[in-house]
């Protein structure tokens, strides 16, 4: 594929007509119409993306993407940057979160270095990096459109080679830094001061929070962003990160290859801002999980419409998120499928 395709090669539209058929089902199974909340829409929605009046996600997936940043340079993370390299081993071993979540699950984990500043191999991670972490963008651009477009198209050859033929794909993120990137990209898509986007990460404290609001207001000013001169993809390379950029990437691709996306937290909703507003056809594969507790998270559901199925104060990352909702989205799947219609159980309807 080539670079452009990212916008011009529409995502499938979903079956108008599948999404009726599983609507009309939905209201002739035995509960009051609207009973499942927001679960019923859920599972119309997947009925018309796998065009289908029965849907099902037996075959999840998760990829897991890392990279470094440069920003850390000035004390926006409660942690160090060397602490991604040392995660990447975690996932490797299976003794991080997500590795328990996919163990448990049963969905197959890959873990992609996108940029991180390993310098050597780590058995059970897939290699894909031009670049050994983002550049400080207090000062220079943290890629060149190039290193991005390319950590997008490593999101692409992920998707290719760990997600098609998958029911639902679920992207998770790992990057010391990257709610400092992921709150300086939303701040610039949404004309946004970052005091109302950025959070406390790892657990910054007050006076952390404001530093890092400070550092992104900065940026937004050295880089030009925040008005409509800068496009998704200048502002992701201005202030983004390797991993967000591959997300932004998986994302498209995976849309584009008919695999619905199961979003998680902060950042990977960043990244699902990023993909809409670069190609806007993928936003009907989205299904966002859960609330983040980061504090710009709310702002970034809105501007996409999302409705999220969990608020349970996470604000970790790695998936994980999305990965505690999976059996839900499974469960809908199976009451879409298995409950009896009013008829088939001789149950009356409304007086
Ligand atoms: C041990 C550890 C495991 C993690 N897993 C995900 N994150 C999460 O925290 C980071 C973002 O927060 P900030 O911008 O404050 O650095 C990302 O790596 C994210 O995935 C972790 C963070 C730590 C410390
Ligand atoms: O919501 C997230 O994705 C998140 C929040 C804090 C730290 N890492 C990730």
């Amino acid at each position: 594929m080539k670079s452009d395709d990212w916008t011009t090669l529409s995502c499938p539209l979903p079956s108008q007509e599948h999404a009726a058929a599983a609507e009309n089902r939905q209201n002739s199974l035995t509960k009051p119409p609207g009973s499942l909340g927001i679960l019923e829409r859920l599972a119309v929605r997947l009925a018309a993306l796998q065009e289908t009046e029965r849907p099902k996600v037996d075959d999840a997936r998760i990829i897991l993407f890392a990279g470094d940043h440069g920003i850390t340079l000035h004390g926006v993370s409660a942690y160090p940057s060397a602490v991604t390299v040392q995660m990447l081993h975690n996932f490797a071993t299976g003794g991080a979160a997500i590795s328990v979540l996919a163990r448990e699950l049963r969905a197959p984990l890959e873990v992609v270095d996108v940029g991180t500043l390993a310098t050597t191999e780590i058995p059970g991670v897939v290699r894909d990096k031009q670049c050994a972490g983002t550049r400080d963008f207090s000062t220079e651009p943290a890629m060149t459109i190039e290193e991005a477009q390319f950590a997008m198209a490593a999101g692409r050859r992920a998707v290719q080679r760990a997600a098609v033929g998958a029911d639902l794909l679920i992207l998770g993120e790992m990057g010391i830094g990257n709610t400092t990137s992921a709150a300086a990209v939303a701040s610039a898509l949404l004309s946004k001061s970052p005091d109302d986007l950025v959070g406390r990460g790892t657990g910054l404290d007050n006076k952390g929070v404001e530093h890092k609001a400070r550092m992104i207001n900065a940026a937004l000013k050295l880089h030009g962003l925040g008005g409509t001169e800068k496009s998704p993809l200048e502002t992701l390379a201005c202030v983004g990160g390797l991993e967000i950029a591959a997300l932004t990437g998986a994302i498209i691709s995976s849309a584009q290859s008919r695999v619905p996306v199961l979003i998680d937290g902060f950042i990977v909703s960043v990244a699902a801002l990023l993909a809409v507003r670069i190609n806007p056809s993928c936003k009907e594969w989205l299904v966002y999980s859960h609330r983040s507790y980061e504090q710009g998270h709310q702002q970034v559901l809105e501007a996409l419409d999302a409705e999220p199925l969990l608020d349970l104060k996470l604000r970790l990352g790695e998936g994980s998120g999305a990965a505690l909702a999976l059996p839900i989205v499974k469960l809908v799947c199976a009451l879409h499928a298995g409950m009896a219609t009013f008829d088939e159980a001789n149950v009356s309807g409304r007086g």
